[in-house]
């Protein structure tokens, strides 16, 4: 960690784009100023923004030169976002300044923002999924360029820019149709449709397969090579090292750290410079002592939104303490799989137990509710449709299925202290960093909304513990943490089914690994024989390759 002056050397753009200039949304390629100097392109200096008592961002000053691919790293709640947000004139400031190629005039609003070069991908997607990719490309449009583009127009615009940057996109294609990293794309090509010097991507890879991940770090090195200036917000350490030119670390607000050479730096490293104390990357863990079967799947069959066959004939079953983990590109069932699970989703075939012998409960045709009174718990893979209700505080949200339980209700009065003091003490233990446990939800920064749904499942000790994307977008002590407590949850007794699209941590979690494939299980290893590059195939749906 350094603090240091100007990298004279920058590894990545010294090769200007040697593409002839293209249609007007291109960019111009040049990644030094007439005398050879690098230039300057976003300048901060002592920038400031609370929220109530929450100092999100403090004093913090950092510079992104052009054609520089710069990370932002940082626990949950660090401030990264908050200052995303504001280079992108999504929020002011209360103090400090920004600025852009000299320019340190304030950024009014998004659209004062893309005027002046910079183009935001957010972590929440900003489509509108009924319409097709042109039909989206048309809408920023209107608003930003004042020339309104026809359809046809914007099909052209499309198939060019995803020929330019290698970013395959169907131009007539409906959004809600396409796979999650075939909409960042579109939200891509979208910002790169104008003139960008700067290019912010907040938690860019968070929702990506490990494949789509390389492909967007190919694509991001691309664009810095042709002159663009990249900040992206991460908790996968690995891509820093990667993609990264530089780096910067931030904790409670503030700067705390500096990379400007990023070679000799390990992964071990920058963790602990986040968190501030060594960080276990790998989980350590006793051999697993199966019990009785907990959850019977037989012959699943389950829609998806457009009543195609997404789960095809399912068979599964997990027992107490073990852990299962199934592993699958997205796309592949698993999301219906466990929304039909847990009683969000109908199923169109087969038979869904929970436990054994007499104490056998058939979930086959459950509602979430009856599923969650049966002893399952589900950490849902979108934590904002399904996991919070962002109006409600903290506190209710962690009695969210309990609320009319006790010790939290007796009969039918609510009893607020016993749910307050649940909420303090959970709020303690997973370590959810928010002024109190009154605040919404919805307030929370990304990884502190997971660690709420986190912990309000694990807490109520289901007997299936369902854990879709257990730790997406959080940081690594988190993860850390989690995955200990899941495997206690083992331990203890608990099943455990992960679905996780990080094979890392499935490797380094299941006691037994299913891999799905085009709705079904087409093959299952123990968790210690596993070999990435079998499961990498089988997942693929290489059935030679067991
Ligand atoms: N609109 C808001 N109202 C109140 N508090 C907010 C708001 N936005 C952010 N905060 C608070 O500011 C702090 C920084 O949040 P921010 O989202 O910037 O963190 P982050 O580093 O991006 O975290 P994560 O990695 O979890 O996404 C957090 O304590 C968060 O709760």
């Amino acid at each position: 960690m350094t603090d240091t002056s100007r990298n004279p050397e920058p590894t990545t753009a010294a090769a200007a784009s040697t593409e002839a200039s293209g249609p007007a949304y291109d960019n111009d390629g040049a990644t030094t100023t007439a005398s050879g100097e690098r230039e300057t392109l976003l300048e901060i200096t002592g920038l400031s923004k609370s929220f109530g008592t929450v100092h999100a961002n403090k004093d913090i000053s950092l510079r992104v030169d052009r054609g520089e691919i710069v990370a932002l790293l940082g626990e949950n709640g660090a401030g990264k976002s908050t200052l995303v947000k504001q280079i992108f004139g999504l929020m002011t400031p209360d103090s400090g300044t920004i600025s852009i190629k000299g320019d340190a005039s304030r950024i009014k609003d998004p659209k004062d923002a893309i005027r002046r070069g910079i183009g935001m991908v957010h972590q929440h997607f900003q489509l509108v999924p009924v319409m097709t990719v042109a039909e989206n490309m048309m809408l920023g449009h209107e608003t930003t360029s004042g020339g309104l583009l026809d359809l046809d127009g914007a099909r052209q615009m499309v198939r060019e820019l995803s020929a330019k940057h290698k970013l395959a996109v169907d131009p007539d294609a409906e959004v809600e149709d396409l796979p999650v990293g075939t909409q960042q794309r579109v939200e891509i090509l979208k910002a790169l449709s104008r003139r960008v010097d700067l290019l912010i991507l907040d938690e860019p890879t968070a929702v990506l397969t490990p494949q789509e991940t390389d492909e967007l770090l190919g694509v991001m090195k691309e664009l810095a090579a042709g002159g663009t200036s990249i900040v992206f917000i991460t908790h996968k350490l690995r891509e820093v090292l990667a993609a990264a030119d530089r780096c910067y670390v931030l904790r409670q607000g503030a700067v705390v750290g500096q990379v400007d050479d990023l070679s000799g730096t390990t992964t071990s490293d920058l963790a602990s410079m986040m968190v501030g104390r060594d960080v276990v990357l790998r989980v350590d863990k006793a051999e697993a002592t199966p019990g009785e079967t907990v959850l019977s799947v037989k012959g699943l069959q389950v829609r998806d939104d457009r009543g195609l066959p997404a789960v095809d004939g399912f068979d599964l079953e997990v027992r107490a303490g073990e852990i299962v983990g199934l592993a699958g590109v997205e796309g592949n069932g698993q999301r219906e799989l466990v929304e039909s699970l847990a009683g969000m989703r109908p199923s169109a075939g087969g038979t869904v137990t929970l436990g054994s012998g007499s104490d056998t409960v058939d979930l086959t045709r459950s509602n979430a509710h009856d599923t969650n009174n049966a002893g399952v718990g589900h950490v849902p893979e979108d934590r904002e449709k399904h996991g919070i209700v962002g109006g409600w505080s903290i506190a209710d949200n962690l009695v969210l299925n309990r609320y009319d339980e006790a010790p939290f209700a007796r009969g039918f009065v609510r009893d607020f202290g016993a749910v307050r003091s649940h909420a303090v003490e959970l709020r303690e233990e997973f370590d959810i960093r928010s002024p109190n446990v009154d605040v919404p939800a919805g307030s929370l920064s990304g990884g502190n909304k997971q660690k709420v749904v986190v912990a309000r499942e694990m807490s109520a000790r289901p007997r299936l513990l369902m854990a879709a994307q257990p730790t997406r977008g959080v940081d690594v002590g988190s993860i850390e943490f989690i995955h200990r407590r899941i495997v206690e949850a083992r331990d203890a007794g608990a099943a455990v089914l992960l679905v996780s699209a990080e094979l890392d941590e499935i490797l380094s979690l299941s006691d037994r690994i299913a891999v799905i494939h085009g709705g079904r299980v087409v093959a299952e290893v123990a968790g210690q024989d596993a070999d990435r590059t079998e499961i990498g195939r089988l997942m693929a749906g290489d059935s030679d390759a067991h």
